[in-house]
């Protein structure tokens, strides 16, 4: 059987970024750049002031004489007469600097009387001048392929006219829900029936990291009803399923998947919970089968299906961040399986300390709702103390 790492690098190694598509600039916001972006000019695009003040030219300020205001840019404004010595033009923050210029006095250093200025104390030349191409020069590499246009990318982005910005293609992922005890959200559930959390679940997580949910209802536990949801989600990028996995009698999500020419890339994996995930491809296509316990559905899409498909979007980190935590109860686990632990992330004196959030049985969603980290236990010991350190996956909620 895999271990957690293989099965993750497994489904890693099958999956490649989808196509790119050209997009506005603002749907272009969390999504992944899919070429170099080189600047068309420089910035600052001329040399301009970081002021409100007086240009002057700096051989003027040595002496304690005074300066002849002899002009006025303000932002927006420009002017192509030179700064004759004697003078000083009163220019804003951002204009250009005129000719003759060397240095930015601002208001707070001088005194005006009439047109006579007077500048107080030392200025050293080039004082608060934003000298072109300071920041960015014409031709530079800005943004390179596969980098995550956060809000400071949209802005760069933005102050070099970029409208339409290449990015990797969103998945379309289509979720199936299996099993004849289940019922829509909204519908009255009478006895024995339970509600399709899973499947709602999962779209949200999917939405979350800006993937496109296909919700395909529920299969029944039939052949049929089987075959024709599966067929409608390998029209999708993506399929997952969840339930239908395990060792039942009605478990029929794999035999119908190899019906359908799916092929089977592994099922099991040495973990807890989770351990009867499957995975395979349909051509260039993965297609998830998790596991039918609410817990172990969301912690196996955060583990295998999340990285994958934030690899199909051009992503190059798809892990959740890992910090070293103090563990602060004793854990009894299965020895030989990883296991990953629902826990509450606090910093107390500069360290993480991991405490679990409740019952991990499968079955227990409160405790999935309490948690904001996944401590992942390591396979081999079956006891694990509190004090130990262990590394905590951030799955975000409440800031730690
Ligand atoms: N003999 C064995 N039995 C089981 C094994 C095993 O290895 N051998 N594995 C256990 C483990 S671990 C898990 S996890 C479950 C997973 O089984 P399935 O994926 O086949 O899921 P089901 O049995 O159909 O359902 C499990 C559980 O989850 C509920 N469920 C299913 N779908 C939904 C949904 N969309 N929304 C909410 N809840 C859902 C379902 O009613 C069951 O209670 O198998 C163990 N058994
Ligand atoms: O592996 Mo099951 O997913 O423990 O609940």
């Amino acid at each position: 059987m895999l271990s957690f790492q293989q099965a993750r690098q497994t489904i890693l190694d099958h999956v490649t970024p989808l196509g790119v598509e050209r997009v506005g600039l603002l749907d272009a916001s969390e999504r992944i750049v899919a070429e170099d972006i080189i600047a068309p000019w420089s910035l600052p695009v001329w040399d301009n002031s970081a002021m409100d003040g007086f240009a002057v030219r700096h051989d003027d300020c040595s002496n304690d004489g005074t300066l002849t205001i002899s002009g006025y840019i303000p932002a927006g404004g420009y002017s192509n007469d030179p700064v004759q010595p004697g003078t000083a033009v009163r220019i804003m923050t951002g204009a250009p600097i005129p000719p003759g210029a060397d240095t930015v006095v601002p208001f707070e250093e001088t005194s005006e009387k009439g047109d006579q200025l007077t500048i107080r104390g030392s200025v050293t030349v080039g004082d608060h001048i934003r000298v072109k191409g300071e920041d960015i020069t014409d031709g530079e590499n800005i943004l390179t392929a596969g980098s995550l246009l956060r809000p400071a990318e949209i802005g760069l982005l933005a102050t070099f006219n970029k409208v339409i910005v290449p990015v990797y293609r969103r998945p379309r992922v289509a979720i199936l829900a299996t099993g004849d005890e289940l019922i829509e959200p909204g519908t009255p559930p009478n006895n024995h029936q339970i509600v399709n959390c899973n499947s709602f679940a999962v779209a949200a997580a999917l939405k979350e990291i800006g993937a496109e949910p296909i919700l395909l209802g529920i299969a029944r536990d039939n052949r049929e009803s089987h075959l024709q949801k599966i067929k409608e989600g390998l029209k999708a990028d993506a399929l997952i399923t969840s339930a239908g996995v395990s060792a039942g009698d009605r478990d029929l999500v794999r035999d119908i998947l190899e019906e359908l020419d799916v092929k089977s890339v592994f099922w099991k994996i040495d973990i807890k919970p989770g351990r009867p995930t499957a995975f395979a491809m349909y051509g260039d296509k993965p297609v998830f089968s998790l596991p039918g316990n609410p817990v172990s559905t969301m912690i196996t899409f955060e583990e295998f299906v999340k990285p994958a498909l934030l690899k199909m979007m051009g992503h190059r980190r798809v892990f959740h961040p890992t910090v070293r935590a103090i563990l602060k109860d004793d854990v009894k686990k299965k020895s030989g399986r990883t296991q990953f632990m629902r826990v509450f992330v606090t910093m107390q004196n500069g360290q993480y300390l991991a405490s679990t959030s409740g019952d991990q049985n499968t079955g227990i969603l409160k405790t999935m709702i309490r948690a904001n980290g996944l401590a992942i236990l390591p396979a081999a010991p079956d006891h694990i103390g509190s004090g130990a350190q262990v590394d905590v996956q951030l799955i975000g909620g409440d800031y730690v």
